[in-house]
């Protein structure tokens, strides 16, 4: 297949990436807190700022029982799900369908006040990688998401303030098999996932404010967007 002018640097973000979120958060370097904790899911974030801007890297670990990490990617990467279960989003469209796995999205958020509203323009990405650990398990799944320009929308020339993001979704199965000469069930799944993501708001925004959204919004949409999938599922064959 013809490469297309993404696929490099694609291929490359997505191998840093993939390696960032397996590592535990003790290896990832030193400085990460827990700021948020709702029984499975454990958030970290450590305080960065690049130009007096906050740009606080953010892990985040959940462990959800039920679904399997395709089906955790598949509604994380599909445009048609995305307003369902990402509340801060105002609009979004697809600007490039570079392949089935690869696309150019446009998003804006609703403004947070008194910060001016933001908007994010980047390329997302859906791949099935080899369970290194065991090679008869689920595979593993990951969506990376990378800020990139479009010709047609160049940064700050409207209303909002451009963000520039990477966000690393990385998931991995566990099939705990179920008894002899019984079926396998969702009962019998559970999935490890690690979200790993960088904003820079773009603009200034006061650090007060940016890390208390920081600290309201990402709880609220990680345990959203799981339990969003789970009731997307339930009565749904499993997706492995
Ligand atoms: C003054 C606020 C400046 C920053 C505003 C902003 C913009 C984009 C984003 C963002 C953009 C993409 C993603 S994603 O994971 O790729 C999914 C696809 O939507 C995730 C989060 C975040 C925030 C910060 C609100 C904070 C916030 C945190 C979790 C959810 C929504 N908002």
């Amino acid at each position: 297949a013809i490469q297309h002018r993404l696929w490099p640097e694609i291929e490359k973000t997505v191998q840093i990436q993939v390696s960032m979120a397996k590592m535990g958060i003790g290896e990832c370097g030193s400085g990460w807190q827990l700021f948020a904790e709702d029984g499975e899911m454990k958030m970290y974030r450590r305080e960065e700022e690049v130009d007096g801007m906050v740009v606080d890297p953010l892990k985040a670990v959940h462990i959800v029982k039920g679904i399997t990490g395709h089906e955790v990617c598949h509604h994380f990467f599909n445009p048609q799900y995305r307003y369902d279960w990402e509340t801060t989003l105002e609009h979004m469209t697809v600007l490039e369908t570079i392949s089935e796995d690869t696309l150019v999205f446009l998003q804006t958020h609703k403004r947070i006040w008194p910060a001016s509203q933001r908007d994010g323009l980047f390329w997302s990405h859906i791949r099935k990688l080899p369970n290194e650990k065991d090679r008869d398990g689920p595979d593993i799944w990951t969506v990376v998401n990378n800020s990139t320009d479009h010709p047609d929308y160049p940064p700050n020339n409207g209303k909002c303030v451009r963000v520039f993001l990477t966000v690393c979704l990385l998931c991995q199965t566990t099939v705990d098999p179920p008894k002899e000469g019984t079926s396998l069930t969702r009962d019998n799944l559970s999935c490890k996932i690690t979200y790993c993501s960088v904003v820079n708001p773009g603009g200034w925004a006061p650090a007060s404010v940016l890390r208390a959204v920081y600290k309201r919004e990402y709880p609220k949409f990680l345990k959203r967007f799981t339990a969003y999938v789970k009731n997307q599922t339930k009565n749904k064959p499993i997706m492995f």
